[in-house]
């Protein structure tokens, strides 16, 4: 695996004529119904980036800003067709995992992605926001054996770390013990999100390391209580920077630079955990972050 470039991905290149194929990138995850995280976010972020986003859709659930009412994985030839269907014809040059749902699931999309040539950043989902299970306990195992060592980029907030590896980041100071636990595994990168971080710095820092180069990535603390998707957003913002053709540290450092701007302008949905703005460096200005209630979202009844 290596960050390659735009034009060094999996699949047929420059079909349409040298330049003009954007950088193409594919989201292997879990569907979110309410369009706040999992593959909405992704498809989201690609576009917002300037790539062409493609899908391999692992689970389906039915979540809104209160949880995740139902989940239903699909049946493993549905994803590697998915997956065929994809990288034969239009090719990729960058691939995001999240929600991946079982072991089955776990250890299929590690195959397919062992034979990959496109960067691959892993977005190990354990459990959502609001404490729902989107990963089974006994795939676990495969996580850390099979999906982390093909990893380019892996992306665990604290408590996955913790779930990964037992190690407890309480800390900033705990960050490089956490990067250097989950290194051990395989992936040739890792960012500790500090997201869930409880602390009065009014930062969010993240670490971006290889074991010897290190990134310490910090960002304004955005009191926003609509933050539904910002993990599944940051990865697919990586995977679009690399598709471009970024080194890794350079397209991590503008894919903290997008979701702190998404999350800056979070807006309410729901009862609940609104989403990040996906929208907010298209240059539009969706101006949906200035608090809108959760009653505007009641009249589709
Ligand atoms: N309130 C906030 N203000 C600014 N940045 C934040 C905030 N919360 C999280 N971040 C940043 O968002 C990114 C995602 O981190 P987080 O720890 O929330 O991931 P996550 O828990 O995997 O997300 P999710 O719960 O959506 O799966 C990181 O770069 C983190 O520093
Ligand atoms: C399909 C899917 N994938 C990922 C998440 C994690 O996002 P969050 O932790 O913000 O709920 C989610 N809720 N749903």
């Amino acid at each position: 695996m290596s960050t390659g470039s735009a034009g060094s991905g999996v699949g047929r290149e420059g079909a349409a004529g040298a330049g003009a194929v954007p950088p193409r990138v594919l989201t292997v995850a879990g569907s979110d119904s309410g369009g706040g995280a999992g593959i909405q976010a992704d498809l989201k972020t690609m576009l917002a980036l300037g790539t062409h986003g493609m899908s391999v859709i692992t689970a389906v659930t039915a979540q809104n800003s209160l949880g995740v009412q139902g989940a239903w994985p699909l049946p493993v030839e549905a994803v590697r067709a998915q997956y065929r269907s994809v990288v034969d014809d239009i090719g990729v040059q960058a691939v995001k995992t999240g929600m991946l749902a079982s072991a089955e699931l776990v250890e299929a999309v590690a195959g397919l992605l062992a034979g990959s040539r496109a960067p691959v950043v892993v977005d190990p989902v354990g459990v959502s926001k609001h404490g729902d299970a989107l990963l089974a306990a006994s795939a676990l195992d495969s996580v850390r054996t099979k999906l982390l060592p093909v990893a380019t980029v892996a992306t665990p907030n604290l408590d996955e770390v913790t779930q990964l590896t037992g190690v407890r980041a309480q800390s900033e100071r705990d960050f490089r013990r956490a990067a250097e636990a989950v290194l051990a595994f395989g992936p040739q990168w890792v960012v500790i999100k500090g997201g869930h971080l409880a602390g009065d710095s009014g930062e969010a820092v993240d670490l971006l390391t290889d074991g010897s180069q290190e990134y310490w990535l910090r960002a304004p603390r955005h009191d926003s209580r609509h933050t539904h998707g910002t993990g599944c957003t940051l990865a697919s913002a990586i995977a679009a920077q690399l598709a471009k053709g970024q080194p890794v540290p350079q397209a991590v450092t503008a894919a903290k630079e997008y979701v702190t701007g998404a999350i800056a302008a979070g807006f309410s949905l729901g009862a609940g955990i609104g989403p990040v703005d996906h929208g907010w460096a298209l240059g539009r200005g969706t101006g949906w972050g200035t608090d809108v209630g959760a009653g505007a979202a009641s009249d589709e009844g």
